[in-house]
């Protein structure tokens, strides 16, 4: 399984993203495109399969579950559902709960991600302390950098959920791509299908390139 997600993350990065788009579209007809987000480290490509941490807006009498309020499991709770079997390599979806331009999490929230080895984190919200984000090894992208804190106005409320993120339904044990182009969300069951078809649109484009260049094609 590992040795196969990195093969699929080097055909990923390989094709980049308007080739991953390009082939979805051929593959599905909804909507799977993100647009450019704001990264600390905008170098690094994501790429992996999807955990879900779904926000809403803050309520102190929203009963979770087990019945005790949502308000009171903190980040690190819903974190730890969310990756509890995830495999290095994950990447952890964090949608807005409505508010994209609040933060949603920052430095210290997410060294967790660092210690379960995961591949990165896409947030649909704003997050805080980028020069922190950097330092760490996995890729982070999201609606940008915050300073002051969000808590006020979102909340972690449920672990490994379908979320929305930009308009684009996100299942977990989806394979998302994200690099500073903008991103794509891709089926589990269609991944082999668009990165081969990615692959035919490249060879494509660069035989495209050659004849522009060499005249044969105006
Ligand atoms: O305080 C927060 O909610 C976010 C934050 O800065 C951190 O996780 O370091
Ligand atoms: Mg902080």
């Amino acid at each position: 399984m590992a040795e196969e997600l990195d093969t699929w993350r080097e055909r990923a990065l390989a094709v980049g993203c308007a080739s991953l788009v390009d082939a979805m579209m051929r593959t599905h007809g909804h909507r799977a495109t993100l647009p450019a987000l704001a990264s600390p480290t905008p170098e690094r490509a994501l790429f992996g399969p999807v955990v879900t941490m779904q926000f809403l807006p803050t309520r102190d009498d929203l009963p979770a579950k087990d019945g005790a309020p949502v308000k009171d499991r903190g980040f690190g709770d819903v974190f730890a559902e969310a990756v509890h079997d995830a495999p290095p390599g994950t990447v952890l979806v964090i949608s807005s709960g409505g508010y994209p331009d609040v933060s949603h999490a920052g430095g210290v929230k997410l060294s967790r991600a660092q210690r379960h080895q995961l591949a990165g984190v896409l947030a649909d919200g704003q997050l805080r302390d980028f020069a922190e984000l950097a330092s760490m090894d996995f890729a982070t992208w999201c609606r940008g950098e915050a300073v002051r804190w969000g808590g006020d106005s979102v909340m972690p409320a449920a672990a490994n959920v379908t979320v929305e993120v930009a308009g684009v339904t996100i299942v977990p044990g989806d394979y998302v791509y994200v690099d500073s182009a903008g991103g794509v969300v891709i089926p589990a069951a269609s991944l082999e299908t668009v990165l081969t078809e990615a692959e035919t649109i490249v060879r494509d484009d660069e035989g495209y390139q050659r004849k522009i260049e060499s005249g044969d094609m105006t």
